[in-house]
């Protein structure tokens, strides 16, 4: 008998601040970052059949695909090595800054686990989460968390209150990788209180959050797309109380002032020939 599917939603991410403190001798990054999930997602579906793992998800199909690493580090943990299909439908913007590839592989991970009967724990997921990528580990339980690290050492901050978005990404994406390389030719670093975010997000004011948005790779990201700053400034020109490129870009977002308004700034925003526009908002904790 064919087996059936178990699918879940995977949910994209935004930086509500990014702030970068040099550079480690693996190459990668010290941050610190406010990740936020939201409410657009991609399908992930898996089910065990024939013999072989196999990934489809459009053009993004086969090994190459982050989801089937996920899949093949899932299975050598357990030692078994066996058929599996794992199907993506792809909603979230690549190349975005949006996380959609880590939030593809939580997802997998995370199914994988529940086909399985739950072998694997908390900590052991996360140590496998880490082994894909540096989002991967927020995106198993995302919610609204200060990470560390590389961006994979995460601490819980108070739930944020439900902001209305509008998300906008030029035509190109930007390479993550590339980003970090022009933030050490030239980029400046910041610095995050988390005392501040604790309590802006505690005390649910949109505006309190607007003042602390902040991201390091804005600018470097911005030199190959200026686009970037173009769509940032249209949204603040459309009264959203704040804008920002999340994470290495090109996707920009912008609180609106409710969800009305969010679907009239991406009316407007249409209008103007501006063609990958959403709306969304923040959701919670969803592992
Ligand atoms: C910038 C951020 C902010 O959340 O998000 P995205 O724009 O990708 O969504 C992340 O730091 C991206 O994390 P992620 O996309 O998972 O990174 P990985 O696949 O592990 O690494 C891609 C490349 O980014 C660089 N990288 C990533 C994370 C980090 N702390 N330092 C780095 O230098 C490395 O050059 C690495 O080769
Ligand atoms: N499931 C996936 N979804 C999106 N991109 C993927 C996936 N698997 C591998 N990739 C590769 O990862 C690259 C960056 O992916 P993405 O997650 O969209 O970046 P970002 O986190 O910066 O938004 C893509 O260009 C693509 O080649």
């Amino acid at each position: 008998m064919e087996q059936s599917f178990l699918t879940t939603f995977a949910y994209a991410k935004i930086n509500l601040a990014l702030a970068i403190h040099g550079i480690r001798e693996d190459g990668y990054h010290e941050l610190q970052s406010v990740m936020q999930s939201i409410a657009l997602h991609d399908i992930v579906r898996v089910r065990r059949h024939g013999e072989k793992v196999v990934c489809r998800c459009g053009a993004l199909s086969g090994p190459g695909n982050i989801a089937y690493k996920a899949t093949m580090l899932f299975l050598e943990q357990l030692g078994r090595f066996e058929g599996l299909e794992i199907e993506i439908v792809k909603n979230i913007p690549v190349q975005a800054g949006l996380a959609g590839g880590s939030t593809d592989a939580a997802a997998t991970l995370r199914l994988l686990n529940q086909l399985y009967g739950e072998p694997l724990g908390r900590e052991a997921l996360l140590t496998l989460a880490r082994k894909c990528g540096a989002d991967v580990a927020f995106c198993l339980n995302g919610g609204t968390m200060w990470a560390t690290g590389r961006g994979e050492r995460l601490e819980a901050l108070p739930t944020a209150p439900e902001l209305d978005l509008v998300l906008t990404k030029p035509f190109s994406g930007v390479n993550t990788r590339e980003a970090y390389r022009r933030f050490d030719l030239v980029g400046q670093s910041g610095y995050l209180t988390k005392t501040d975010w604790e309590k802006a997000l505690a005390q649910k004011t949109k505006q309190q959050i607007v003042d602390l948005l902040y991201n390091d790779l804005e600018p470097v990201s911005a030199q190959m797309v200026p686009e970037i700053l173009v769509l940032k400034q249209h949204l603040l020109e459309l009264d959203c109380y704040g804008a920002l490129m999340s994470g290495s870009g090109s996707c920009v977002f912008g609180i609106a002032q409710g969800k009305q308004h969010a679907i009239e700034v991406a009316a407007r925003l249409r209008k103007k020939g501006f063609k990958n526009v959403w709306v969304t908002r923040t959701v919670d904790e969803i592992g």
